[in-house]
């Protein structure tokens, strides 16, 4: 279109090589061409093009990698002179590809280097329309897609899916129709006159969407019920006002035309079950991007790759039109230790930030923050920054517990009974999450008798029991 010279198209990992020197020489072999024909032709040189493809694994912020041999400074050193170095180049145009923008050395962006940004974004429901429209046109033409496929209802499920996923969806339900003919006795067959009739129809794209193919900017429902392995068990009224509210809230950031930003944080002692209410809300919520940050996803990364990993995740989250983040157990992301009251200053910045970022135009976001120490977070001023605050309630009444240890199914009616008649005196103080455990461990203890004695001394030794 440019009427350019044979673009020069390289994948960023190309140009690295293991001989000394060889990668700079590499990126100025690239130049080469465009460099000669300035020199003879000066500005009536044709325009020359260099595409890079996964530039960050080439342009990593210098001083990142750690490989000893500064091959990755010096790569980009050699590409930035010759950009934006003393030997003007006037007649090329370099565009590099990512989707790591975060990890690409700095300097490279300035204005001068590779000035202009553009995001291609995740394609709205018009462009998934036009994708899968231009990804079953052949099927269409050769008489292949079933008249159940509906375009556009396809594309409305598949929401947060990027134009490739869209592709291998197509794909996907493609090989779930052939799978669907194939007989499989010692040999794998299809039988020729079944498979001229072969068509893909709505049943094979919505099993491809349910078992083949996730958005890797969705919600990974599989995921998130980890955190739900024993349900919500609705013990109290507290619980289904904190789900009720939850909703509220998302309904705000989903539906208000001015809140682009909802920020919830669930207080609550130890084992008050905080995670799973707020997996709950955020999966009831039915945003299409939801990722939840945990300080075990965390543990084996150094205190920069930490930020960055974080930072990624609300990145990708700006990208979806709607989301979700759920940041789990924050005074252990920021590394609290209540000896000596230490923690990691930058975390407290990075996420003192990024709760208060607004989204990008057009974006909107709910963020879920769980805390099992409020005082610490108000000392370190992060409690103001969230819009609503919610609290789960310890288990505190003895009938309470029984509705929780009878959903558990560990004990029988009669057995619950009987653990309440001996329980009634006693003043309560546990979390959901403790009893469930001292439940599970009750039972394997043998007969009635012995579940009942364990249960209550294993109560009393958390301290449940007041
Ligand atoms: N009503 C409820 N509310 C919360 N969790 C519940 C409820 N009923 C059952 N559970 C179960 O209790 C467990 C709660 O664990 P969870 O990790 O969420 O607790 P937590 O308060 O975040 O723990 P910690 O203090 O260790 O961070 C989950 O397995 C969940 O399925």
């Amino acid at each position: 279109m440019l009427n350019t010279r044979k673009p020069k198209i390289v994948q960023g990992p190309e140009i690295l090589s293991k001989m000394v020197g060889e990668s700079e020489a590499n990126v100025r072999a690239l130049f080469a061409e465009a460099e000669a024909e300035e020199k003879q032709m000066g500005a009536n040189s044709g325009l020359h093009m260099i595409i890079m493809d996964e530039l960050d694994a080439i342009c990593k912020q210098r001083g990142s990698t750690n490989t000893g041999t500064g091959v990755h400074d010096t790569v980009v050193n050699q590409l930035l002179s010759k950009i934006d170095g003393v030997e003007q180049l006037n007649n090329i145009l370099i565009i590099g590809m990512t989707n790591r923008k975060d990890m690409i050395d700095d300097a490279l962006l300035r204005p001068g280097r590779l000035e202009i940004h553009m995001e291609i974004s995740l394609p709205n429901e018009q462009g998934r329309v036009e994708i899968l429209n231009i990804h079953t046109a052949t099927m269409k033409k050769s008489g292949r897609l079933d008249a159940d496929v509906d375009i556009a209802e396809l594309a409305a499920l598949t929401k947060n899916f990027s134009g490739a996923e869209i592709e291998g969806l197509v794909r996907a339900a493609q090989s779930t129709s052939l799978n669907s003919y194939v007989t499989a006795t010692s040999k794998v067959e299809i039988n020729p006159e079944v498979y001229k009739q072969l068509k893909v129809n709505r049943a094979h794209f919505l099993h491809s969407l349910e078992h083949d193919v996730q958005p890797a900017f969705g919600a990974n429902i599989d995921d998130l019920n980890d955190y739900l392995l024993y349900g919500i068990i609705p013990w109290s009224p507290d619980i289904s006002k904190i789900l009720q509210e939850g909703d509220l809230y998302a309904k705000q950031a989903g539906n208000s035309d001015r809140t682009a930003l909802v920020s919830l944080l669930l207080e609550g002692e130890n084992f008050t079950g905080k995670t799973a209410l707020a997996v709950k809300i955020a999966i009831n919520s039915g945003f299409p991007f939801t990722k939840i940050i945990t300080p075990g996803k965390l543990v084996e990364l150094a205190d920069m790759a930490k930020i960055r990993a974080i930072y990624k995740i609300f990145t990708d989250a700006y990208k979806s039109e709607i989301s979700c983040v759920i940041l789990d157990g924050i005074e252990s992301l920021i590394e609290y230790v209540p000896i000596g009251m230490r923690f990691n200053m930058s975390m407290v910045q990075t996420i003192m930030t990024l709760i208060k970022n607004m989204p990008p135009r057009g974006k909107k976001l709910m963020i879920i923050a769980t805390s099992s120490n409020p005082g610490l977070l108000k000392d370190i001023g992060l409690r103001q920054h969230f819009t609503h605050t919610m609290i789960a309630p310890l288990v505190q009444s003895v009938s309470n517990m029984a509705d929780i240890v009878e959903t558990l199914q560990v004990f029988s009616r009669e057995e619950t009974e009987s653990l309440k008649m001996q329980l009634k005196e006693v003043n309560l103080r546990v979390g959901v999450k403790k009893l469930i455990d001292i439940c599970m461990t009750a039972k394997q203890a043998g007969d009635s008798e012995a579940k009942k004695a364990t249960f209550i001394n294993l109560l009393t030794r958390a301290g449940g029991i007041l």
